[in-house]
């Protein structure tokens, strides 16, 4: 599947540490789930976490996208949840604290000396001072390895600048854009971090529209009550269905065929307008696969 086709409206973190979690997970209809061996994981489960995890994955049905979330590579922990996340055959690995270009150098080797496949994709959070301020290098650079995605880290952005974002997050807009683009700078992926209060269904939708307005592919959930609203903001609406298809339809009359620039309702219609709406055509052709699936 192609980028413009993986879905990536939902990644629900799941705590691997969590037998229940794991088996309510499977059947649920998120776009990805991202198994945390990290910060959800006290550190003297980590292992215990890391076997239940290799169980569930073994027989894990779920259709979507599977990450794990790794531990800091530094660490011995670390080092074995990449050998069990490359053995389960997950979609990608998730770096936890990301803040230069050679800590996914160095996940990209070891997966590599692993005999892993380039399908196997890495993923960074950058969730800290200085990974925001280093965000375009880290992007840049780690293209030529197999990084695919960003996802934002509010609260560990919280824990080290002390900043205390309002309902809007008007206080972090230039960090987050800055991190959005240097992810589309660089052709990869990224996604809004967690809303935690996920009992405010109110604020996670406003704050979910926010982020789609802001260019994120999609957003980070805690919990499942958050999937259905997440799939909603970050897929087309039917009024962008109706308008994608008007566009496409438009530009396939015979009298448009040589034309770079067309009018539709008084509104100047452009090629680049149809590379869009075959984007959102594409994301809706997506959603319906999946939602067979689920
Ligand atoms: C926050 C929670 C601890 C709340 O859990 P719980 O008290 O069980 O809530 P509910 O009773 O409302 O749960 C209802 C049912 O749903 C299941 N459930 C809940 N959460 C999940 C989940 N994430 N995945 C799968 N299933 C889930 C419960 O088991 C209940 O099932 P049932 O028994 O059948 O009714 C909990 O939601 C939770 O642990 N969430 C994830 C926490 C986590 O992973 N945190 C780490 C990632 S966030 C982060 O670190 C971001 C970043 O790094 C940063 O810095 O910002
Ligand atoms: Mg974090």
């Amino acid at each position: 599947m192609g980028r413009d086709q993986m879905l990536l409206r939902s990644l629900l973190f799941v705590p691997a540490a969590n037998g229940r979690a794991l088996e309510k997970s499977d059947g649920l209809p998120a776009d990805g789930l991202i198994y945390d061996l990290e910060d959800s994981v006290a550190p003297e489960a980590k292992d215990e976490a890391r076997e239940r995890l290799r169980e569930h994955l073994g027989k894990s049905r779920f259709a979507g996208i599977r990450i794990v979330r790794v531990n800091p590579l530094v660490l011995r922990e670390g080092t074995e949840d990449l050998l069990m996340a490359r053995g389960a055959g997950v979609d990608a690995v998730l770096l936890p604290k990301v803040e230069g270009a050679d800590a996914l150098n160095e996940a990209a080797r070891a997966l590599d000396e692993m005999d892993a496949p380039a399908k196997l994709r890495l993923w960074a959070m950058i969730e800290t001072p200085r990974g925001i301020l280093k965000a375009e290098k880290i992007a840049r650079k780690g293209v030529r390895g197999r990084l695919s995605a960003f996802v934002v880290g509010p609260n560990d952005i919280r824990l080290a600048t002390n900043v205390r974002p309002g309902p809007e997050r008007t206080e972090l807009l230039p960090w987050l854009m800055q991190i959005v683009l240097a992810a589309k700078a660089n052709g990869i992926d990224v996604l809004d971090g967690v809303y935690g209060d996920f009992r405010d269904a109110e604020g996670f939708a406003r704050e979910c529209d926010a982020g789609r307005r802001m260019g994120f592919d999609g957003k980070t959930l805690i919990h499942p009550s958050q999937i259905a609203p997440a799939n909603a903001a970050f897929g087309p609406s039917d009024a962008e269905i109706a308008e994608a298809e008007r566009i496409a339809a438009a530009f396939e009359r015979p009298e448009n065929a040589d034309r770079g620039v067309i009018q539709i309702d008084g509104r100047m219609i452009e090629r680049l307008h149809l590379t869009e709406a075959r984007r959102v055509l594409a994301q809706r052709d997506a959603i319906v696969a999946r939602s067979a699936t689920n």
